[in-house]
This record gives structure tokens, sequence and C-alpha cells, in this order.
């Protein structure tokens, strides 16, 4: 396990970038602005936008996910507890947002900042077109010197197309707008190996990868508690974004403005994989699947082992099988011979044509038929890599 004592150079550099990254996701929890009792806590709310709108004086780029709508419109409807039921959640956020949105006007009015408000359903994203116009949207909010603030759609979002937790959307926010690091700030000051409040728990320098993290434990969230992942979306959250190349650093809401200058607060996740391009990172986390391509051993090997460089297109003579109701230009799942799969990939043939082609050499195949089923360019691996299991754990 790496400690306090055992900053590396990758450590070091992790945190330099952050420190220096033009273009920054800062995501800050319920129970950092929030009480059950009390609603909204404006000075803490103002706490954080002084941070982060010192940041963005200095010229870096800032988007801002906020939490907090749920907890913020309890109050105001009279509730002690956070409401278990989907309808009665949506109608806190209802009103809670409004408080939040108005909240982060003022208080980034007093920097002359203006901000705009996104909200997001995982609707928008699993598909191509939106996706990209979401991308643009930030990208002119930018452009123009807004400061997005980020929510997840929760009035409209019910339980199959929900993101579920805010940290994973800061993650998948982070690569939408190609951000150089992602700043996750909560109630704690960053991941301890054991309950914080447990005796002797201590707080974790850096991290380089998940196996550091295999013999942490991580407390469940308690049934009052106002935030909803706990610890373990969090660890999700920068594994993901880690995986795919940008840094991440855990952090509490009180250091934020520490957290924004010199990043030497809390714990820093080092990348542990190459930076993955927005699209890339889309096909591999984001995009929903239509369906499944069969593989057999050559066809995994020819697509999804060695490096990227290496990698080639899927042509039919690897494939043994299709299912699913997809059509060319679709996202599908290529899955081994074990059924595990092992990329995901934009297909170039529709599902009603796969028995035209499945396991045909290209030179036996109809001249209309002659291509790869899935191009090397719109493919990518899924390499399975280990994440703590809370449940393990708590
Ligand atoms: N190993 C751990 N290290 C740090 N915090 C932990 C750990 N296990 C559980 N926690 C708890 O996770 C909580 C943060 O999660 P959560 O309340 O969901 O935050 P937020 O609302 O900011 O998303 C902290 O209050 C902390 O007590
Ligand atoms: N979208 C929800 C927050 C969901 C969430 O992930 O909350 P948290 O664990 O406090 O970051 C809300 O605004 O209440």
């Amino acid at each position: 396990m790496p400690g306090a004592s055992e900053a590396t150079g990758a450590s070091t550099g992790s945190r330099a970038t952050v420190q220096g990254a033009r273009r920054l996701v800062v995501k800050i929890g319920s129970s950092s602005l929030t009480s059950v009792s009390g609603g909204l806590e404006v000075s803490r709310l103002d706490a954080l936008v002084d941070a982060v709108a010192g940041r963005v004086a200095s010229g870096t780029q800032v988007i801002l996910v906020s939490s907090g709508a749920i907890a913020a419109g309890l109050a105001p409807l009279g509730l002690t507890r956070r409401p278990r039921d989907l309808a009665t959640q949506q109608a806190a956020a209802s009103v809670g947002q409004l408080h939040l949105t108005r909240a982060y006007a003022d208080a980034f009015a007093r920097h002359d900042r203006v901000v705009g408000q996104v909200l997001l359903t995982s609707h928008d994203v699993v598909r191509r077109a939106p996706y990209r116009n979401a991308q643009r949207t930030f990208e002119r909010l930018l452009g123009l010197g807004v400061v997005p603030v980020v929510n997840e759609n929760d009035t409209v979002a019910t339980d199959e197309i929900r993101f579920g937790d805010n940290d994973r959307l800061a993650a998948l926010v982070a690569h939408i707008v190609g951000a150089e690091a992602l700043v996750l700030l909560s109630d704690v000051d960053g991941v301890y190996d054991d309950d914080p409040r447990a005796p002797g728990a201590a707080m974790i320098d850096e991290v380089h990868g998940m196996a550091d993290l295999a013999s942490v434990r991580v407390a469940k969230p308690g049934a009052s508690s106002i935030g909803t992942g706990g610890m373990a979306s969090k660890l999700a959250a920068a594994d993901l974004a880690s995986g795919a190349g940008v840094p991440v650093l855990v952090a509490g809401a009180a250091d934020a403005a520490r957290a924004l200058t010199s990043g030497e607060v809390g714990t820093v996740f080092a990348p542990t994989g190459p930076r993955l391009s927005a699209r890339r990172f889309w096909l591999r986390h984001m995009a929903g699947s239509h369906g499944r391509l069969h593989l057999d051993d050559g066809a995994v090997r020819a697509v999804a082992s060695g490096p990227a460089a290496r990698r080639r297109s899927l042509l039919a003579a690897g494939i043994t099988g299709s299912d699913g109701d997809f059509e060319a230009g679709d996202v599908v799942e290529l899955v081994g011979p074990h059924g595990d799969t092992v990329a995901r990939g934009v297909v170039a043939f529709d599902a009603e044509e796969m028995p035209e082609l499945v396991g045909r050499k290209t030179r036996d195949l109809a001249p209309e038929f002659r291509r790869e089923v899935v191009h090397a360019d719109d493919l990518v691996p899924v390499g399975r890599r280990p994440a703590p299991d809370p449940a393990a754990h708590a």
C-alpha cells in the first residue's frame, strides 16, 4: 500500500497535472453543500465558488459537477429524511436544483462569472448524436467564459437511464470535455485505508491502480447519509478516469482552495492507462450496445491483444455468429468463445446481413460485402481491471 511518505515521481506528476490543468472537472458531493435539516448551506457553496473562481481567474476552464439537488429540496418540502422512492426524490430534486442553480449564479456573480446549467441523463451520452451535441455545448460555454454547472437531470431520469451517481458522471464529463484532470471534493479529506472513523485509519497519499486498494476497507454509507454512493463510487469513478489517462484527486471540500491551487492535499490517482480519445472513451464506457458478434480465438487475438498499433479490423472470417437487432453504424459487443466481451465497436452491417458474412473469407463474399465488419479505428478492447468490491469490505 503506498503511503504518505512514499511520494513518487509519477504522483508528483499527477499532482502537478491537477495543479497545471488548463481544463479541469471539479465535482462536489451533496454532503459538502447541504444538511438534511437545513437544506442548502449557502456559506459552504460560497466557499467552494471562491476556490473555483480563483482557479478560473488564473486561466483554467473549470466544469463544475454539483450534487445536492435532492438534499437541497428536502427542507423546503418539509421532509426530514432522504426519501427512498424515486418519485419523491425527483420532486425534491426539482425543488432543490432551482435553489442550487440560483445559489451558484449568485455566488459566481460576486466574481463576475456567468454560470450555465447542464442537466444530463445517460440517454444524452449513450447515443453518438446527443453525445456530440453535449460536447459542442460544453465547448461553446467554455469558449464564452461560462462556468458549466452539471448535474444529473434527476427529475426525468428513471432507474433505467440513471447515471446513478455523480462521481461517475464527473468521470464521464471529464472525457466528454477532454479535461486534463478530475477533482472529487467530499466531506472526507481523502481515501483512507479503513473507515475514516476507525481508530488508526490513515489517509492514502497516492494510488497507482486499483490493486493498491485491495486491502482498503470501504464503509457503506449509513441510512441517514446525504451522499448516495459513498467512497465506493468515488473509487469506481477514479478507476474509470485514471484508467483512461486522466489523473484524479480525491480531497475534502473544506480544502477546496488548496486542492485547486497546489494540489497538495487528499489522495491522488495516477493514470494507469493511455489517454483515450473522447470517441474511444465513449465507445468503451458510454455507448449503448445493440447486439453481439461472436468471435473465434484468432479474431479475439487480432482485435483485442497486443499494442494498439498492431490491432486489426474484424473480418467476417473470424465471426462465428451474432445476436441482437443492430443496424450498420450501431455499437456492438465483440464476444470471445468463452462468452466474455473482449471489445466494443461500430458494426458496418445490419444484423440481417450477418448470415451472409459469418465465417466467410473476404474473397468468397459478394463484392458488396467485401469490407471490414468492424474497422480497427472503430473498435476498442475492453480490458478487465479489478476494482475493489465495497460489499466485500463493508
Ligand atoms: N475508506 C474510506 N476512506 C474515506 N472515506 C470513506 C471510506 N469508507 C467510507 N468513507 C465515507 O465516504 C463518505 C464520502 O462519501 P459520500 O458521503 O457519498 O460523499 P459525497 O456526498 O461527497 O459524494 C465519507 O463521509 C466517509 O465517511
Ligand atoms: N443528482 C443527485 C446527486 C447524486 C449523487 O451522486 O450525490 P453525491 O453522492 O452526494 O455526489 C442530486 O443532485 O441530489
